[in-house]
């Protein structure tokens, strides 16, 4: 499958009222106008982390180091309408970094619970893998959109190391 390397990177954060997950709205580029993950695309010569670390930096001014990431998976989006959308997408975790998130021109950062997940503002996929990517493992899943390219058509997943 030809797809783009994009990464997704979720700080997590242990409140009194619970673990929250920082995510934010897109203000431009691919899903302007939903909430998503911090990440982006991969640049040549760079690692899936390296990659997690500078988006997450760019997208809110907080710094990870890679040795805090923690892997919490690999799905596969497939746009079968728009095959140049396609992403293999690497998802990590963090629970140690610096700063305070900050908006940025790509992203208004908001923590939620992840109890709550903001899912109706969200690609409708997130629901199938985020909760499963934020708990203990890792989650692998082939996602395939319809032709609307927003509607799910299928949502294959598995659990690693569990
Ligand atoms: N179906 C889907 N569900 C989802 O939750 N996230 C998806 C998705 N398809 C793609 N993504 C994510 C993965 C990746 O982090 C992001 C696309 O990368 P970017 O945010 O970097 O895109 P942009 O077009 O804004 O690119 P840049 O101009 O390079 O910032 O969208």
């Amino acid at each position: 499958m030809n797809s783009t390397a994009v990464t997704l990177c979720f700080l997590l954060r242990d409140e009194a009222a619970g673990t929250h997950v920082l995510l934010g709205t897109k203000k431009t580029g691919f899903g302007v106008g939903k909430i998503v993950g911090l990440g982006g695309h991969v640049e040549p010569g760079e690692s899936d982390a390296e990659a997690a670390c500078r988006e997450v930096f760019e997208e809110a001014g907080i710094v990870v180091r890679e040795h805090d990431l923690r892997v919490a998976g690999l799905i596969e989006f497939v746009f079968p309408a728009r095959p140049e959308w396609n992403m293999s997408t690497s998802l990590f975790t963090a629970r140690r970094w610096t700063g305070d998130p900050v908006e940025s021109q790509e992203i208004i950062p908001e923590w939620f619970p992840v109890t709550s997940l903001p899912l109706a503002r969200m690609w409708q996929d997130a629901e199938h893998w985020l909760p499963l990517a934020l708990g203990e493992g890792a989650v692998d899943a082939v996602i395939i959109l319809n032709d609307d390219n927003e509607t799910v058509a299928s949502a294959e997943y598995s659990l690693r190391g569990v």
